[in-house]
């Protein structure tokens, strides 16, 4: 209702201490559902025109959850969270829908989840090309073979260093398109040695501000463990440090688990706030050898099922 008024108007979206979030916009005020306000404030990041104001009120923004996580945006670019809860993981679509075929990548699907994923895939009309994977996982079966059964055409994609099977194998630097968007690939090792995190790329009509998807390698307020899969935390504070918080700071951060219910972070925040990669390295290497998590459930299935699970023909029938 709003959106075209504040694509030309200068506006303002405030807390009134009595009505609740406002918008004004240019002599107009009106109040405005949370729903509204979710939505608003996605336009108004876009088209830059919010502006705080003084002491009377505060940007509904810092009532929506996490602190100053702004949502990325591209005119092409359509954007899912998905989350699998048994697992607490979440995948992620992604699809450029100016492009004809509506082109689209899931990034780390579920098996137990693939035929909700592509549901949605069906009903939006896209074309998934790439079932990609961050990592091998240890806790859960990649959904990208169980994909590949239903749909053939997709290409599973995990990095080269993870040494598992997929029809693309991946390296630092390596570009990953679908339409006129692609994510970028950094090679972010020490949850696992194979771990990688796809950064969507630079250029006209690629989201901004950009997106990170992290795998284990960043979690929000945390990090992947570094006790197995060729773990180091050596190697984790410095992928983390050198290629993730070396993003603008707005980058958003989407990881591939939350055991909290968070959603989202950005690079800045994780900055900030991160309870162990914001410590020096040695006092992060003794957080990670003292953190006595048991090992993951599924670990005897699931590492040795991922590190086929790209190639159907070698799919085990549990996979
Ligand atoms: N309880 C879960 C496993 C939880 C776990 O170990 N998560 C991993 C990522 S999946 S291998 C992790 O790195 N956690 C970090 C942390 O701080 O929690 C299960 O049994 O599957």
């Amino acid at each position: 209702m709003f959106s075209n008024a504040i694509a030309s108007r200068p506006c303002l979206l405030y807390q009134d201490q009595e009505s609740g979030p406002m918008l004004k916009v240019g002599f107009l005020r009106a109040s405005v559902s949370n729903a509204q306000t979710h939505h608003l404030l996605f336009s108004l990041r876009r088209i830059n025109l919010a502006t705080a104001i003084g002491n009377r009120s505060k940007l509904v923004r810092s009532a929506m959850g996490s602190h100053s996580t702004a949502s990325s945006q591209s005119p092409k670019l359509l954007f899912r969270q998905l989350f699998e809860k048994e697992s607490s993981t979440y995948t992620y679509l992604l699809a450029d829908v100016s492009h004809p075929d509506k082109p689209a990548v899931l990034i780390d699907p579920v098996d137990k989840t693939v035929d909700r994923d592509l549901s949605v895939v069906k009903e939006l009309g896209l074309k998934l090309i790439y079932a990609m994977n961050t990592h091998v996982h240890a806790d859960h079966i990649t959904g990208s073979g169980l994909i590949k059964s239903k749909l053939p055409e997709v290409k599973s994609v995990i990095s080269k260093a993870s040494g598992a099977k997929a029809d693309v194998l991946i390296e630092h630097g390596n570009k990953i398109y679908f339409g006129d968007l692609f994510l970028e690939t950094r090679a972010t090792p020490g949850h696992t040695s194979g771990c990688v995190t796809y950064v969507t790329g630079d250029g006209p009509d690629q989201p901004q501000p950009k997106m990170a998807f992290t795998g284990d390698a960043v979690l929000i307020r945390g990090c992947g463990r570094t006790d197995f899969q060729s773990g180091s935390s050596e190697q984790l504070y410095k992928s983390v440090h050198s290629q993730i918080f070396s993003l603008p700071k707005d980058t958003c951060i989407y990881p591939a688990h939350d055991y909290k219910g968070f959603t989202v972070s950005t690079v800045g925040e994780e900055m900030l706030y991160n309870a162990r990669l914001t410590k020096d390295e040695d006092t992060f290497r003794g957080i990670m050898a003292n953190l006595n998590l048991a090992y993951p459930k599924m670990i005897d299935v699931a590492v040795p099922a991922n590190l086929v699970c790209g190639f159907q023909d070698l799919i085990p029938k549990n996979c």
